[in-house]
């Protein structure tokens, strides 16, 4: 079900505005993301709230630190009941396997997925920061070391799913930000491309925030995306 791949980004200043958020989309929506600014305002009880109402959470805390102490942040959101969790893949392969560890017996283990180059992000900004090279390299090198971690799958930007499907063949998750529909602008997003291509080019999940949350009419934006997914999907 297209529905099901598509993750909407809460990003809400607080839980009333969240809850608001949530009204305005179709109940099919079941799957929504909780980041730094929503945690952090209203804390762990969001989870519990989006859970009561059937939602699955995906929870976007994008954890990067020394690996005893990400194994216990992980451990914290498996007990809270996240859906799928993230983990920046620049803390390193021992920082990353201490993340798979610390999920290991949790009784309903969350999808463990590695952040890769920031979707925000383009080659100068990488330079800047130490990195030459396309982001695309820098996304596949942090790609295999998610993998050889042992977790589920990275986020990455739309752009690098068909490098990141052929070479990591087709169970490894791809986690896909910065996707706009045509003629959406594209905000802070500088490696963005349509939900239909993101489709088309094999990406498990569709994270969408602010073409959704910050549509006029939620509700007809959340059916032409869908639409354009299922659309994409028939022309392969
Ligand atoms: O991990 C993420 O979800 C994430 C990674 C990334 O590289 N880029 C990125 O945009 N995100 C998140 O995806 C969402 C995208 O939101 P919109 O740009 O409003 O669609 C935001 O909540 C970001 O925090």
């Amino acid at each position: 079900m297209w529905s099901d791949r598509v993750i909407t980004a809460l990003d809400a200043p607080d839980w009333a505005q969240a809850r608001e958020m949530l009204d305005r989309l179709p109940e099919e929506n079941r799957r929504v993301k909780v980041g730094k600014q929503l945690f952090t305002r209203s804390g762990p009880r969001v989870v519990e709230e989006l859970r009561d109402r059937g939602r699955e959470v995906f929870l976007d805390l994008k954890y990067h630190d020394i690996p005893n102490t990400v194994a216990g942040a992980l451990r914290a959101a498996a007990d809270i009941g996240a859906w799928m969790v993230n983990v920046h893949a620049s803390g390193g392969p021992r920082m990353l396997e201490a993340a798979r560890e610390a999920l290991e017996g949790s009784e309903a283990r969350p999808w463990l997925i590695g952040v890769t180059v920031l979707t925000s992000m383009d080659a100068r900004e990488l330079r800047a920061v130490g990195v030459e090279g396309d982001p695309e390299n820098q996304v596949l090198r942090l790609a295999r070391l998610a993998r050889e971690a042992g977790l589920d799958g990275v986020v990455a930007s739309p752009m690098e799913v068909p490098m990141l499907r052929e070479e990591l063949g087709p169970d490894f998750l791809l986690v896909t930000p910065g996707v706009r529909p045509a003629g959406a602008g594209a905000d802070d997003q500088r490696r963005a491309a349509t939900p239909g291509r993101t489709v088309a080019d094999g990406a498990d999940y569709l994270v969408v925030g602010r073409p959704l949350t910050r549509a006029e009419d939620p509700a007809r934006a959340w059916s032409s995306l869908i639409a354009e997914m299922d659309a994409a999907a028939g022309g392969t």
